[in-house]
């Protein structure tokens, strides 16, 4: 068994009084895909937040690759190999497929701002690798047809891919999936499964994704969280999670 890549030692949230999160421990083992799942307003947002140091939680800590932080700011958790995904798409609309990959490819240019500004020193051969790498993450997520189409005017499945493709462009240690399936139709749930598979193998990444179809979650997660209330009520494999009393409860077995 690989070592956690990330803890949460007993993470407490609220706004203005009204807990969110109260408080929430548990740890992800390097490489796998654990699931956050719990009815609306459980938490798994916020605690998606505090993951990446969007809010500063009010007690608690976070440990991520060995190193124990109060609160790591996002452009940090960026630079730390952190990605992440949101509950409704965040991409540049008016850009193209190619474009929106090439945003996430940001952390990864060498060269100082001037070489990049004037194109010089490395700042040509930088753009070749980036759009060589770029075109790869495409390939990857079968998004080739579309890599010059204009991100606004695609379904919304492949909104979400692309969305997804330029998380995966970081090359992320870590990948935070904000429901990356909600919306979609059968098939492309399943096709989004893969990918989230593909990537787990394919580069080892460490994926937390939040999800509300229990069918996928169940199918695809090495472990799975559970949350009611801001409170952690369920947490193991699938099948553990399955069989807990607590958890049936209060969420598999009430219609969501
Ligand atoms: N920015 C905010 N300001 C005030 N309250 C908030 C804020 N964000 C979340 N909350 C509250 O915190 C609680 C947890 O919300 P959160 O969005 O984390 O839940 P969730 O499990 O992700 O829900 P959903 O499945 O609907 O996305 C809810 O009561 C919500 O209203």
């Amino acid at each position: 068994m690989s070592s956690p890549l990330l803890e949460l030692n007993h993470i407490s949230l609220s706004f203005k009084g009204v807990k969110a999160i109260t408080d929430i421990s548990f740890a992800v083992r390097e490489g796998e895909i654990c699931a956050l799942i719990g009815p609306n307003g459980a938490g798994k947002s916020s605690l998606l937040n505090v993951i990446n140091g969007v809010y500063q939680p009010d007690i608690g800590d976070i440990t991520y690759a060995g190193t124990r932080l109060r609160r790591m700011q996002p452009h940090a958790a960026a630079r730390r190999g952190i990605a992440r995904t949101f509950q409704n798409i965040a991409l540049f609309k008016g850009m193209s497929v190619l474009d929106n990959v090439l945003t996430g490819r940001n952390l990864k240019v060498r060269g100082s701002w001037l070489e990049q500004a004037l194109h010089i020193g490395r700042a040509p051969g930088e753009e070749v690798i980036q759009r060589q790498r770029a075109e790869e993450i495409i390939d990857f997520l079968r998004i080739q047809p579309w890599r010059n189409s204009i991100v606004g005017t695609l379904p919304y499945g492949l909104q979400k891919r692309v969305e997804l493709a330029r998380a995966l462009a970081a090359e992320p240690r870590l990948l935070l999936l904000d429901e990356p399936m909600a919306g979609m139709n059968h098939d492309e749930k399943a096709d989004m499964s893969r990918f989230i598979l593909d990537t787990q193998r394919e580069f080892g990444t460490t994926i937390v994704l939040i999800e509300h179809d229990i069918g996928v979650v169940m199918n695809l997660s090495d472990h799975v969280v559970v949350l009611d209330y801001g409170k952690k009520i369920g947490d193991g494999t699938p099948q553990e999670v399955r069989e807990n009393p607590d958890v049936i409860a209060a969420y598999l077995g009430t219609s969501h």
